[in-house]
């Protein structure tokens, strides 16, 4: 048996998750070439485990691996789930697998024609996702066989297929391995199917109990099935149990993968998985449009709903609550202030006049009640107009050697607020202020004044368009925060699905390498961020008007440096997350730090001392900063805010490349 050829050689293998599971414990296996070895034992026993690190998907703790064969193309691996693309069409599956294993389109259709007779599948065009499940597992098998790999590892096959078809296809194994040579590695739970394996291997407790042909297992054992094989070595391993206590664990080696890769990047399997790409982009279209929409749509939804009222914060419909203490308005008593001055109304109703014009307005007649109405909600702030505030005001603005406190306080409008609504309140202040300098202007001119004279001494050239200013303040902090988020979920989403659902174990059992699913990933995801750019720059500076005093094409370039950081964020996260659910929880979190730290809420100069720091290490903030000036202020690179913003989105981006680099070679060994 020792001078037996063999295409698989296991010694001493070592592999456990935790500390304290143990998979594989020591386990030694020898499985002869051109033979069909069955590898039975209870479901846990760590068979997948063993055969995906014989195929390279895990790398042994301790221990080695020989295999007969060269290259990744001469092995078919068929993972225990389906592992297909299920929104592919038969047809598409099989060429995706057969250009990675370099297989010429005509001999893919060919191969598929023959293996769809053979397994009685579906037509070509059909979705697998529409196809039952044990269809779907002979899609999969399908695919494992497409190339006419030398060595075939097949991780429990024949799950939920035909009793006769499942018959049909043990004497296919059987005839490839007698015509062809061909070696075939077979799981099952079902050992009586396993009767048919040149060789059995019974695995249990990270260790193979047996391992021979299965007429020399029931010679030995003296057994008539091999289920009673299984039920006695079992018996025998609980009674050996060791007595000295578990065996210590070998010191963790490093390891390579068994089969080396026909190199790092090939220009094949790139196209494959780009045209793979390209397929899962067209049929899940909603998805990327969606994508490509997202910062375009939300800014410009934004600036179209808040610029409705004169471009002004809104005051709302909630009225305001009125106290006038002067006057009730109706029966109107008529001032006479001085021979200079024109008679007039009560100065509080002609101040109220005015704020009609703008706000709502409910009368009543004591402070306590209208402050009441606040506290019910019936009103969002109450204006109390004093006793005499004509004659206070006109002493206040006609002799202010003589304004008393009393004067003063009788010529002052008391303003409270429900404060909770910040933009109402800033522009509610400001209004109750600009009507009551007019109402004393009105009253100047009354007199004979100059309107001026109840001016506030300042004149501000250009009058500020609140809300525009705001928003076009917060542009650049909201659309980088925002490109970054789209660019990072869209990676990192991406891969960790195609990764969860078995699809990158079987392509990389097939060849395709990791440095080739990212170029891929770059490749479709600047695509993507090319045409979300356009579409978000035309939306914003062509459609909207915000404003670009700077060149626009230095502003496209930093957003790309920013999405460019975005997905190596993406490749860092989806190589240390593992469950899609913890990406949109990452997500989540990512979005609402940088809406904070950027400046998109809350302006940077006032974060919390805390969170300074913060704000200033992430690489967005400076970049949005470089953004701001290009766009508001015109600035070129040559400024030292503009250049270091596209530093540090570099470092950014270098970062996080060396991150996912390093967690790559420390969980997978390597890049292929
Ligand atoms: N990535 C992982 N992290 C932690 N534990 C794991 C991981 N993969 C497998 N395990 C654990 O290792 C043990 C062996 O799993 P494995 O899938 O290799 O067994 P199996 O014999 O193939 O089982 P089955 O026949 O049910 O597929 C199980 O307890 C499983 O929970």
């Amino acid at each position: 048996m020792s001078d037996e050829k063999l295409a698989v050689h296991v010694k001493d293998a070592y592999k456990r998750y935790t500390p304290t599971n143990v998979i594989l414990d020591g386990l030694t296996m020898r499985v002869p070439e051109g033979a069909i070895y069955g590898l039975l034992g209870p479901s846990g026993c760590g068979k997948t485990t063993l055969l995906s690190s014989i195929v390279g998907q895990r790398l042994l703790d301790s221990g080695s691996i020989q295999v007969s064969v060269k290259h990744k193309v001469q092995v078919g691996f068929m993972p225990q789930e389906i592992a297909l693309n299920t929104e592919f069409t038969i047809s598409e599956v099989f060429h995706f697998y057969g250009r990675i294993c370099m297989m010429a389109d005509e001999k893919i259709v060919q191969r598929g024609d023959e293996l769809i007779k053979f397994l009685e599948l579906p037509p070509l065009s059909r979705i697998v996702g529409s196809c039952s499940g044990g269809q779907q597992r002979r899609i999969s098998m399908a695919v494992t066989l497409l190339h006419n790999p030398k060595l075939l590892i097949l991780d429990e096959p024949t799950v939920g297929v035909d009793p006769v078809l499942c018959n049909d296809i043990w004497e296919y194994f059987v005839k490839v391995v007698r015509e062809e040579g061909k070696t075939i590695i077979i799981t099952t739970h079902y050992i009586e199917e396993a009767k048919n394996s040149h060789m059995i291997g019974l695995m249990r407790g990270g260790i193979l109990l047996a391992e021979e042909p299965p007429p020399i297992l029931l010679q030995q054992y003296h057994c008539d099935t091999l289920e009673e094989v299984f039920l006695k070595l079992s018996v025998k391993q609980e009674k050996e149990e060791p007595l000295g206590g578990p065996k210590p664990y070998p010191k963790i080696q490093p390891n390579e993968p068994p089969i080396k890769n026909d190199g790092i990047f090939r220009k094949e399997r790139f196209m494959a998985q780009l045209i793979k790409n390209i397929n899962w982009t067209r049929r899940n279209w909603t998805i990327t449009l969606f994508v490509i929409c997202l910062p375009a749509l939300l800014f410009s939804i934004i600036g179209q709903l808040t610029t409705k009222d004169g471009g002004d914060f809104p005051v709302g419909d909630e009225p305001l609550a009125l106290v006038n203490l002067e006057s009730d308005c109706k029966n109107e008593t008529i001032y006479k202030l001085a021979k200079r001055c024109v008679d007039t109304r009560p100065l509080s109703c002609r101040y109220t006049d005015n704020l009609e014009q703008i706000f709502n307005m409910d009368k009543y007649d004591s402070y306590d009640d209208a402050l009441n109405a606040v506290k019910k909600s019936r009103a969002f702030g109450v204006v109390v107009l004093p006793e005499n505030f004509t004659r206070y005001m006109y002493i206040r603005l006609t002799d202010q050697s003589s304004a008393t406190a009393k004067v003063l306080d009788g010529s002052t409008v008391n303003v409270s607020f429900d404060s909770t609504d910040f933009g109402k309140v800033v522009r509610s202040t400001r209004e109750l202020s600009l009507r009551v300098l007019e109402t004393i202007q009105d009253l100047a001119e009354d007199c004979g004044f100059p309107r001026k004279m109840a001016d506030l001494p300042i004149t501000v050239v250009e009058k500020l368009n609140l809300v525009e200013e705001v928003l076009q303040s917060m542009l650049p902090p909201y659309f980088s925060s925002v490109v970054f988020y789209t660019t990072m979920m869209y990676t990192s989403t991406a891969i960790i699905m195609e990764r969860n659902s078995g699809l990158f174990e079987r392509s990389q059992a097939a060849g395709l390498t990791i440095v080739e699913i990212l170029i891929t990933q770059i490749v479709m995801q600047f695509m993507v961020m090319i045409v979300q750019n356009i579409l978000s720059f035309f939306m914003l500076y062509v459609i909207d008007q915000y404003t670009m005093r700077g060149s626009m094409a230095l502003g496209f370039f930093l957003i790309i440096l920013i999405q460019f950081c975005g997905m190596s964020y993406g490749f860092f996260l989806s190589v240390v997350i593992s469950a899609e659910k913890n990406v949109a929880y990452a997500g989540i979190f990512t979005i609402l730090s940088l809406f904070m730290l950027t400046g998109s809420l809350w302006p940077t100069e006032a974060l919390h001392w805390l969170l300074k720091p913060f704000s200033r290490i992430i690489p967005i903030t400076l970049t949005a900063e470089a953004y701001y000036n290009i766009s508001l202020r015109g600035w070129n690179i040559a400024h030292y805010t503009v250049y270091m913003g596209i530093v540090y989105i570099l470092l950014g981006t270098a970062f996080f490349i060396a991150l996912t680099y390093l967690t790559v070679r420390f969980n997978y060994g390597s890049f292929t």
